[in-house]
């Protein structure tokens, strides 16, 4: 595997004359600043609050739903999760207002918390801070979604028997309680709708972005009010990583350089995505696919819309 370029050298979003300026000092040198003008601010550039949110769900392709996005030409977005709503609340806005990179005024700004639709308090924060603001969701078949979380908790934990098996992770020590956490998407996107109306709240599948991210992206672009700016050529298969990754040759692809992680030889995205995932044994399949699939309805009947989900019927 590759290096991971994680240069952060946000070279897109400035002019040749701001670029240079940069490149001689410290990048964030001014990035503690609060008010006033930055070096990368200027009459056609600013720093801009989002005009959409990427807000859930987590392990469920939101780092990947970023990462495409930010190929469109009218979009920027803060490489790393800013988690105002949540954890930096008390910072103001005018500090997250900083956290974004600059943009034109034809861009818009989207930033990705995961963690943002499992806590009402930050949705209520958000609808305080823009109440039209565009909400993007992406939800996954609960199971695989409990494998890359599973994956991703014991990612350090090489020896097996450190470990819990994925059997008892999911029974977990507190009865059940990662199941539930891990499944139930309904419950949260109900709290969502009960705060915005619903053509501002966009729901995607992972399965999709996985096996078809040219078809997600056009359904975000036309949400989102854009004009229609990906292209089949922006994607390209990688049998290695088994993901659709960047399209390295794609005429598009130099916008994303220095705002997404990928990986320098094949464009993919961030090495640590697509771990294996813990093998479940046929019994405890079945036990979780008629567990899950209760909460499964309910989320299909509260969006409208039904995703072709492990659905084992005895
Ligand atoms: N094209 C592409 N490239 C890489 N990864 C992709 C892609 N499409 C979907 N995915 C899936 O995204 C899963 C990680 O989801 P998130 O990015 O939401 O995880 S996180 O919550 O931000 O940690 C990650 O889950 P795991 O495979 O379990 O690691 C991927 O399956």
């Amino acid at each position: 595997m590759g290096l991971i370029l994680n240069l952060v050298l946000y070279g897109s979003y400035f002019p040749n004359t701001v670029r240079k300026t940069l490149s001689s000092g410290p990048r964030n040198a001014s990035a503690s600043r609060v008010t006033g003008f930055y070096e990368d601010e200027g009459k056609d550039k600013q720093r801009r609050f989002p005009h959409a949110l990427i807000i859930g769900f987590s392990k469920c392709g939101t780092t990947a739903l970023r990462a495409f996005l930010s190929l469109h030409p009218d979009i920027v977005s803060p490489l790393e999760e800013v988690r105002f709503f949540t954890l930096n609340y008390t910072k103001g806005l005018e500090w997250y207002r900083m956290q974004m990179p600059p943009s034109t005024e034809h861009q818009i700004t989207i930033e990705k918390t995961p963690f943002y639709i499992m806590y009402t308090e930050a949705l209520e924060r958000i609808r305080q801070f823009n109440s039209s603001i565009k909400l993007i969701i992406s939800v996954r078949d609960p199971i695989a979604r409990l494998q890359s979380q599973y994956a991703h908790t014991f990612r350090n934990v090489r020896d097996a028997s450190a470990k819990p098996t994925f059997r008892s992770w999911c029974h977990g020590e507190a009865a059940g309680e990662h199941v539930v956490r891990f499944v139930d998407y309904a419950t949260h996107i109900s709290t969502v709708y009960n705060l915005f109306p619903r053509d501002q709240v966009l729901v995607l599948s992972e399965e999709v972005l996985e096996t078809d991210p040219l078809s997600v992206m056009k359904e975000a672009e036309t949400f989102l009010g854009l004009r229609p700016s990906f292209s089949k050529h922006d994607f390209v298969f990688n049998q290695n990583k088994g993901f659709y990754c960047f399209n390295m040759t794609s005429p598009s692809y130099p916008k994303i350089i220095g705002s997404v992680k990928v990986n320098s030889d094949t464009g993919c995205i961030g090495g640590e995505k697509g771990r294996a995932h813990p093998e479940i044994d046929d019994e405890f399949f079945k036990h979780l696919v008629q567990a899950i699939r209760p909460y499964n309805e309910q989320l299909f009947q509260l969006i409208n819309k039904r995703f072709e989900w492990a659905n084992f019927i005895q």
